[in-house]
């Protein structure tokens, strides 16, 4: 039987599930959490997989050679949203952890930082108006004004004063800023050494950090034109524009990412 040429940019998408299930095997897929498996929400603690996202991963993880969910949640978030998944990788805290034979093993050079973070999101919920919402994640600390929309000028500024204060690193993100630790790592770097040995990837994202991920799969079409990857954005009011245009397609929303890979499963 003849095989399905690589398919080109611009990618259309039949080809791309043609291409992807005859090369299953070397095939990874690689998902955001927030606004691509979970729907947003106010409370971030609130926030759950669309109810046939579980089912689908684990399905696919079966067709192909690796699924992996790369998120700035802790390990200990994904684990607690994903506790039935037994084939799934899990990145945390943009790959700061990594979620390896049964425990989280987090990268040496970020925990000298861990009583700098808990200090910042003390003094964060001193100094900055109560209904802006602190995220204390060991490692970094979101500061979210999606209730308090009037705050985002107000926390910008604070966010990064302290970066330049302390020496820390600032992520913009959908209705909040980020501080973490200045210590290399972003999906683009989880990206890139994952797709080391594969023949195809997917990447699906709906946030600015989620763009290095995109340009870590352009990066590797670069230098390996057999290899083939796949940039999947999901669309939202906030950053959504910025992602689609990295991205090769746009999805409506975590459902229809859902629905979106049970089509493609059809494909195998
Ligand atoms: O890389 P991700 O897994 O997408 O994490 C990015 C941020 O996601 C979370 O915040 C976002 O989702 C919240 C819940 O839906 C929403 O309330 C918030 O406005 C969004 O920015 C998470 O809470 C952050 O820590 C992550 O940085």
């Amino acid at each position: 039987m003849a095989q399905t040429p690589r398919p080109n940019h611009p990618l259309s998408i039949a080809d791309a599930w043609a291409f992807t299930a005859e090369h299953g095997p070397q095939t990874t897929f690689f998902f955001d959490f927030d606004g691509v498996l979970s729907p947003v929400t106010d409370d971030p603690d609130a926030s759950q997989p669309a109810p046939s996202v579980p089912g689908v991963l684990e399905k696919l993880a079966t067709v192909v050679q690796r699924v992996a969910i790369v998120s700035a949640r802790p390990v200990s978030f994904l684990r607690s949203r994903f506790s039935a998944l037994e084939r799934v990788d899990l990145y945390g805290l943009y790959g700061l952890e990594v979620w390896h034979e049964g425990e989280v093993v987090t990268e040496p050079a970020a925990l000298p930082w861990v009583p700098a973070m808990a200090e910042l999101a003390e003094r964060a919920r001193t100094e900055l108006p109560g209904d802006v919402l602190v995220e204390y994640k060991r490692l970094s600390v979101a500061l979210h004004y999606r209730t308090a929309p009037q705050h985002a000028a107000a926390v910008e500024r604070w966010g990064h004063e302290q970066a330049e204060r302390q020496g820390l690193r600032v992520q913009g993100g959908r209705m909040v800023v980020e501080l973490k630790p200045p210590v290399d790592q972003d999906k683009g770097m989880v990206i890139t050494e994952g797709v080391r040995n594969a023949g195809c990837a997917w990447y699906f994202g709906d946030d600015m950090s989620d763009i290095k991920a995109f340009d870590a799969l352009r990066a590797r079409e670069a230098v390996d034109p057999s290899f083939v990857g796949v940039a999947v954005a999901v669309a939202n009011p906030e950053t959504g524009a910025e992602v689609s245009s990295a991205a090769d397609l746009t999805l409506e929303s975590p459902d229809a990412v859902a629905e979106f890979l049970t089509e493609g499963l059809r494909r195998f």
